[in-house]
Formats: C-alpha cells, sequence, structure tokens
C-alpha cells in the first residue's frame, strides 16, 4: 500500500508537486499518468525517499520507506533503468544487491528466470538492448520478493513484444495481491494494463478513479442501432435526432436521443431491434480531455479537440 498526503515539492519558484493526496492499494495494478512534466517521477522519487518532499508525507505499508527495516521487501522499484554498472554482468549485479540488502543469493536466479534473461546473465550489461535493460531493471526491483512495486515509464522504448510481457507481469504481481502503481503518459497502453487510474498535470491530481468511473464521466456520445427495419426507425426519430448516420442497410447512429427512449419508441411501434449501443468516449479520449490544460506542447493537429463531454470535470 503506498499513501500520500498533501505531498509537494518546490525547484525554486517551481512547483513540481503540488498537494498531491491518493492511496494505492493491493490486488489491482493502479496507473500513474500525465503529461510529460506532470510530476510522476518526483512523486515516486519521495515516495523512495530519493527526495525530500516541501511539504506533505508518502508512506509505504505504514511507514515512510527509509524507515523500514528491509525497504527492498517492501518496495521494489524501478526508476532509471540505466542504473547499472556497463561493465558488470546482469547476474553479478543482482548478487551484489542481493547481498549489501541482506537478500537470499537464491532470489538472482528466480528473478533472472522470472524475466527472462537466465541465458545472458553473465553478459556484460553495457551490452544489452533497451528491453534487455529494462527487464533487468525489473529484476532488480523484484529481487526482495516485495508486497509493493512500482516503475516508472517501464514501457517506453519497448517493441510490441516487450510491451505486452510487461503488462502480464505487472497483471501477474497485481493477482498475487501485491500494490502494483505504474506510471505512464500513455493512456492506450495503461488502459490495457491497468484498473484504476491516478491522474496527474501540472503537479496536481486530476482523478483517481477506476476505468468504469472515467468512462461513466462522459455523455454517451451516439447509440448505434441495428434492425432489420432500420429505414422505418430513423423517420421514427428524425425529429429529435440531431444526426443520423447510415452505416449499413441494417445499421445505423443515432445522436441527440438516448439508448432508453430508441428502445421504447421501436417497441411502441412494434419495431424489432437487435442492437441497441451507446457509444462512450474511449480512456484515452477521457485522459486527453482532462490533461488538455496541463500540456506545456501541443502539436500543430490538436488531439484535444474532441467532441465528447465531461459531465463532472474536476
Ligand atoms: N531536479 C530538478 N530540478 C528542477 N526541476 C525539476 C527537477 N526534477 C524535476 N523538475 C521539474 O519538475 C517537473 C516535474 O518533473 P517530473 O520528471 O517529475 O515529471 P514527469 O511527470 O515524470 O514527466 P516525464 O513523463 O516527462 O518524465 C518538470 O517541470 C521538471 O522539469
Amino acid at each position: 500500500m503506498i499513501d500520500v498526503t498533501n505531498l509537494t515539492k518546490h525547484y525554486g519558484r517551481h512547483i513540481a508537486v503540488d498537494d498531491l493526496s491518493f492511496t494505492v492499494r493491493p490486488g489491482v495494478v493502479t496507473a500513474f499518468l500525465g503529461p510529460n512534466g506532470a510530476g510522476k517521477t518526483t512523486t515516486m522519487r519521495m515516495i523512495l525517499g530519493l527526495d525530500r518532499p516541501t511539504a506533505g508525507r508518502a508512506l509505504v505499508n505504514g511507514r515512510p520507506f527509509e524507515q523500514h527495516r528491509a525497504p527492498l521487501r517492501e518496495i521494489g522499484a524501478l526508476i532509471d533503468a540505466k542504473g547499472t554498472h556497463p561493465g558488470r554482468p546482469a547476474r553479478d549485479h543482482l548478487s551484489a544487491l542481493a547481498a549489501t540488502t541482506g537478500i537470499s543469493k537464491r532470489r538472482v536466479g528466480k528473478v533472472l528466470d522470472l524475466v527472462g534473461l537466465s541465458e545472458v546473465a553473465d553478459r556484460r550489461s553495457g551490452g544489452f538492448s533497451l528491453g534487455m535493460g529494462q527487464r533487468l531493471g525489473i529484476a532488480s526491483a523484484l529481487l526482495g520478493d516485495p508486497h509493493t512495486v512500482m516503475l516508472d515509464e517501464p514501457v517506453n522504448g519497448l517493441d510490441p513484444e516487450g510491451v505486452l510481457w510487461i503488462r502480464n507481469l505487472l497483471k501477474s504481481l497485481a493477482a498475487e495481491g501485491r500494490t502494483v502503481l505504474v506510471s505512464s503518459h500513455l493512456m492506450s497502453e495503461m488502459a490495457l494494463t491497468a484498473e484504476h487510474f491516478i491522474i496527474v498535470g501540472r503537479g496536481r491530481l486530476i482523478a483517481d478513479m477506476s476505468g468504469s468511473e472515467l468512462t461513466a464521466m462522459t455523455e454517451p456520445t451516439s447509440v448505434r442501432v441495428r434492425s432489420p427495419h432500420a429505414r422505418q426507425l430513423r423517420d421514427l426519430l428524425a425529429g429529435d435526432a440531431t444526426d443520423i448516420a447510415i452505416r449499413g442497410h441494417d445499421l445505423f447512429d443515432v445522436v441527440g436521443v438516448d439508448a432508453d427512449e430508441i428502445g421504447a419508441r421501436a417497441r411502441s411501434a412494434n419495431l424489432q431491434l437487435q442492437e441497441l449501443t451507446p457509444a462512450r468516449a474511449s480512456l484515452e479520449d477521457i485522459f486527453i480531455d482532462l490533461t488538455k490544460d496541463a500540456v506545456d506542447y501541443h502539436g500543430a493537429t490538436d488531439s484535444t479537440n474532441s467532441t465528447h463531454k465531461l459531465e463532472n470535470p474536476r
């Protein structure tokens, strides 16, 4: 469990983390999302005691990280995958880490197997690809068999196979009952991995909720209707719909009339319905909408110009 309360970090006049409070619970993957510069790494560094908060506090399993007798058994973290000595083989790196932190040497072989590096464990890590380096960083994080795992942008620069591997690893760690916090600026990836989302922008909390709660923040954008009587149904709805888009001989999308109303009208006209599906914005659209004011640099094509409406933006 990670508890962050009123956490704040100033660098001179710049506020990197601004009065942030949230709890990361065990058993689900929690995504820590925000655009570049939102304060994710700074927050994670404060959770690990690597940076001192200007105000507030961060607790790992009930205590500040540095007050645990065996901190690496409490929380394993990947903050900078390049933090290994390039001349040292992966196995030696992990063995040294185990020896200096009182972790059994047997764990070294176990984590090398877990991350798929056993065959290259005696090669110098300096020759590792980006993906292999990430795997070694994750092996270091898991060495102490920790209750809580925290990874900063672990999928950055990985190939699709590496991305899939990390996704499955994170889910299995959470399924074992561990607390898993993983940062990213890519909602598209996290939507497939996480169940809970903590979204920050310019150091401030924007949202702290499950995927279904996030989705429920938007009004349905349209309703998809499939019926063998599509034409008659369209005629029935034409007066109230703001838009009707024909998608096929038996399929169309309606804007401006909700699914309950379409169902009621079809029933009273005795017209059969085969599909009635409200369409909502994707998690990625919602993320872009929520963080659009916190993005420092927009591209020439403004991806924030989405059409859905948030009911309850914070
Ligand atoms: N040591 C530092 N000195 C001064 N400013 C810093 C320092 N570390 C971070 N910052 C600033 O604090 C803000 C938050 O940075 P941070 O790296 O925590 O964001 P982030 O969400 O992890 O972003 P990214 O996704 O780009 O890694 C940024 O504006 C950054 O420039």
